[in-house]
């Protein structure tokens, strides 16, 4: 069920008479219970999406819909029972506990500063619950490492109790594991509560893999929407990402590097040890060709090449040197 519709949405910036549109004619749709991540190069317009999605800026031309209201027309409390925004900016509380981070999500929904009742004060419980932060209620937030601080700043999301979260880059400045960890809890976040949950991110493997859908955002070719194994059949994750010096390698779902490549080897034999022997040739400039006169056998323990068994891929990667400084 589509919660969020957008209707010919031009977004872009208008100032001393001139407009500048980034992206325009876009119709798009978010469903509840989805997580959504929104990629695409830099500077291709994600954060004035989010913004404008958001009703924080104006579109130039079109209309976007909750339900049935137009978001811009509506007051700043309606927006904020609506949509709950998780920037990137640091926020600066002086002694601000998570419990009173996550108790701002609140404040649409009852007095600033109002006492919090019962009823809130569960809702503020569960929500911190929710992101596994219970252990650090009474915590400091700036105390906390980036990844809990992040887990916090969506516990207040929670606590705002919006049918859609979005998020500008919430995974910026963490480790791969908080990245990881961060982008599973938005996934089981949107299943288990039936929220939308819209992202954008530069974290294009972890959004093929988390992702129920994509809004993949380029420069030429607008918003494209689709599952994401879809968007790699269909080659729009090359279009998006085209650039000389990598490609977006559909069988694995990384860019790759475009290195240049002027041997050609063959390779064959053990599938788990593969993946990585072509990586390493890659880099040392050796394209893999079915039948090349130089044939690599990969073993179980190592490689078979020119009759020796081979144990390193530094040692491989040297032999190869002397068989193509003989040739
Ligand atoms: N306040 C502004 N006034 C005018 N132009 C702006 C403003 N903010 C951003 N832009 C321009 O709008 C375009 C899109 O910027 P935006 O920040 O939305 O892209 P993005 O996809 O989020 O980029 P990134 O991946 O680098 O965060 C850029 O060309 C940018 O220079």
């Amino acid at each position: 069920m589509s919660i969020l519709t957008t209707q010919n949405l031009s977004i872009g910036y208008s100032k001393k008479g001139r407009t500048d549109i980034i992206q325009s004619r876009l119709n798009l749709q978010l469903r509840a219970g989805e997580l959504v991540c929104l990629i695409g190069p830099n500077g291709s317009g994600k954060s004035t999406l989010l913004r404008t999605l958001a009703g924080l800026q104006k579109p130039m031309l079109g209309k976007t819909f909750i339900d049935e209201r137009e978001i811009i027309r509506l007051k700043q409390q309606e927006k904020a029972l609506l949509i709950a925004l998780v920037l990137t900016e640091r926020i600066e509380i002086e002694n601000a506990t998570v419990y009173n981070l996550v108790s701002l999500g609140r404040h649409p929904h009852s007095n600033w500063w109002g006492n919090i009742t019962d009823e809130e004060d569960a809702v503020i419980r569960e929500a911190i619950e929710m992101v596994h932060l219970g252990h650090k209620i009474h915590q400091n937030i700036n105390e906390l490492s980036d990844g809990e601080r992040q887990r916090a700043m969506i516990a207040k999301a929670l606590a705002q109790d919006t049918p859609i979260i979005m998020l500008d880059e919430p995974t910026a400045h963490l480790d791969l594991p908080n990245r990881v960890e961060i982008m599973l809890l938005l996934h089981r976040l949107a299943h288990k509560t039936g929220k939308a949950i819209l992202l954008s991110t530069h974290e294009l493997d972890l959004a093929l893999q988390a992702a129920d859908r994509i809004w993949l955002m380029s420069a030429d070719t607008g918003v494209e929407c689709g599952v994401p194994e879809d968007l790699v059949f269909n080659g729009s994750f090359n279009r998006a990402f085209e650039s000389k010096s990598y490609f977006f390698n559909a069988s694995n779902g990384n860019f790759s590097m475009n290195y240049p490549m002027t041997k050609r080897v063959w390779v064959s034999g053990d599938k788990t040890r593969m993946y990585w022997t072509f990586r390493a040739l890659a880099r040392a400039g050796y394209a893999v060709v079915q039948d090349a006169d130089v044939h690599i056998l990969v073993t179980e323990n190592g490689w078979l090449l020119n009759d020796k068994n081979i144990s390193t891929v530094e040692e491989f990667l040297l032999e190869l040197e002397c068989i193509f400084a003989d040739h």
